[in-house]
């Protein structure tokens, strides 16, 4: 890691500013060549920057901020430049050509950030979370884990944990001795209640549910409405819509987010058992995959058919009234339009991770979980060895959660949803 890495850290040109970052053991070498010379650290100073060649390319706030308390752990400049696609490219052009210096992967100053123990697994996952963020509830969501709420939870079961291992190896210890010492009366209580603890959180939605959406899935038979309802709920002609049955045959989804909740609205195939092509039966298997896998499905058919759990609407109510108690919606006269708007947030609301509450993603669920089953096992052991041993399980599983020894495959994986420049 010992090449100096430059990017463009702001959105893409042209743009007010372009802030451009150096992190690295050649940043304050790059910055004094482009700069002229080495500013103050942690002190924005005017300068005008230049090629190799002494042409003037801009005339920049620039930043030097020495490691290791800086946001990568390394050395790190920045050039708050004109935003100017010409600009930027010039300056970006200078800085590869000095030696040492090379432009940036994707996730690459946030992959340094974690490497230096700048900030750990679950804070890059929510910080990727929070880039990605497109609604005030992922936003909120997300700031929990990139700020360290969450780390800092975790912390907190790590030094319970740890307090329980130190009893246990006092008994240990003294196990030879006469005077014979014995865990706190408190022993299995405090281990329970921690496994209680950590389930409490494991237990809630996974964050991937707020990041990916809650699939709202439009299904029901032939022409019953289901791509006119799917547009009128976008407010989008984004479905093609016919008086002809079988009009829909692909899956087609459309991000949608209603009152701060994620949404992913979902039309398909109208099903029916007889009477449709080869392509539109391929549409039908879509559709049905497409209800077991929705979070929410919208049945717009008869009750003798609707799936488990699905939400019955009586499409076209302009053309009459439904027999049931089905929700009555029509997409020409937006009649019941609000009401099941509604309905979708007080459901989408109950399906996702708690606004004000810690969450998991399902990789961190599944450490925690394995954290409290460690822990689980503790009660009602005698063997001290064995108690020490489950002990020492949950505190791996709990390192393992944020990230304390973790593979390179998943750190490609995680750092690789970052674009350039984070
Ligand atoms: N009066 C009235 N007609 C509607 C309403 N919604 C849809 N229609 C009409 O019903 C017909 C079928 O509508 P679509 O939205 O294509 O129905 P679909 O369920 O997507 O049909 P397939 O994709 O073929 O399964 C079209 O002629 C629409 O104009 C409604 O609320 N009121
Ligand atoms: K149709
Ligand atoms: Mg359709």
């Amino acid at each position: 890691m010992d090449d100096t890495i430059f990017a463009l850290s702001s959105g893409a040109p042209p743009a007010a500013i372009g802030v451009v970052r150096i992190s690295g053991p050649g940043a304050a070498e790059a910055l004094t060549q482009l700069a002229g010379d080495l500013p103050p650290s942690r002190s924005p100073r005017l300068r005008t920057l230049r090629d190799r060649c002494g042409e003037q390319l801009d005339s920049a706030l620039v930043l030097w901020f020495p490691g290791p308390a800086t946001a990568t752990g390394e050395d790190l400049a920045e050039l708050h430049c004109h935003g100017g696609r010409a600009v930027i490219a010039g300056v970006l052009a200078a800085l590869g050509e000095i030696a040492g210096l090379r432009e940036a992967e994707p996730g690459e100053f946030t992959r340094r950030a974690f490497a230096n123990g700048r900030i750990d697994l679950a804070e890059a996952e929510g910080l990727a979370d929070l880039l990605s963020a497109e609604t005030e509830l992922q936003r909120r969501g997300a700031m929990r884990s990139a700020g360290g709420e969450l780390s800092r939870r975790i912390e907190t079961w790590r030094d319970r944990v740890l307090g329980l291992a130190a009893s246990v190896e006092a008994v240990i210890d003294f196990a030879d001795e006469d005077d014979v010492t014995s865990l706190p009366c408190s022993f299995a209580q405090d281990a329970d209640a921690l496994a209680s603890e950590i389930r409490s959180i494991a237990e809630r939605p996974a964050t991937e549910r707020l990041r990916d959406g809650i699939r709202v899935v439009l299904a029901g038979p032939p022409n019953a409405g289901k791509s006119s309802l799917f547009n009128a709920l976008l407010l989008d002609e984004a479905a093609i819509v016919t008086p002809q049955a079988g009009t829909t045959r692909d899956v087609l989804e459309r991000p949608l987010a209603i009152g701060g909740v994620p949404f992913v609205l979902v039309d398909t195939a109208g099903m029916r058992d007889t009477g449709a092509g080869e392509i539109e039966e391929i549409g039908i298997a879509r559709a049905r995959r497409e209800v077991a896998a929705g979070q929410i499905v919208l049945w717009l058919g008869m009750p003798e058919d609707r799936p488990d759990g699905a939400i019955r609407i009586h499409s076209k109510s302009d053309l009459g009234a439904a027999s049931d108690d089905a929700l009555e919606v029509s997409a020409v006269t937006g009649a019941g339009l609000d009401r099941l708007t509604d309905l979708l947030v007080e459901r989408g609301r109950a399906a996702l991770p708690p606004v004000d509450g810690l969450a998991f993603n399902r990789r961190q669920r599944d450490w925690a979980l394995a954290a409290a089953d460690s822990l689980d096992a503790v009660g009602g052991k005698g063997d001290m060895l064995v108690v020490a041993e489950d002990l020492r399980n949950a505190r791996r599983a709990l390192d393992r959660l944020v990230g304390r020894d973790s593979t390179e495959e998943m750190l490609d994986a995680l750092f690789g949803r970052f674009c350039i420049g984070k």
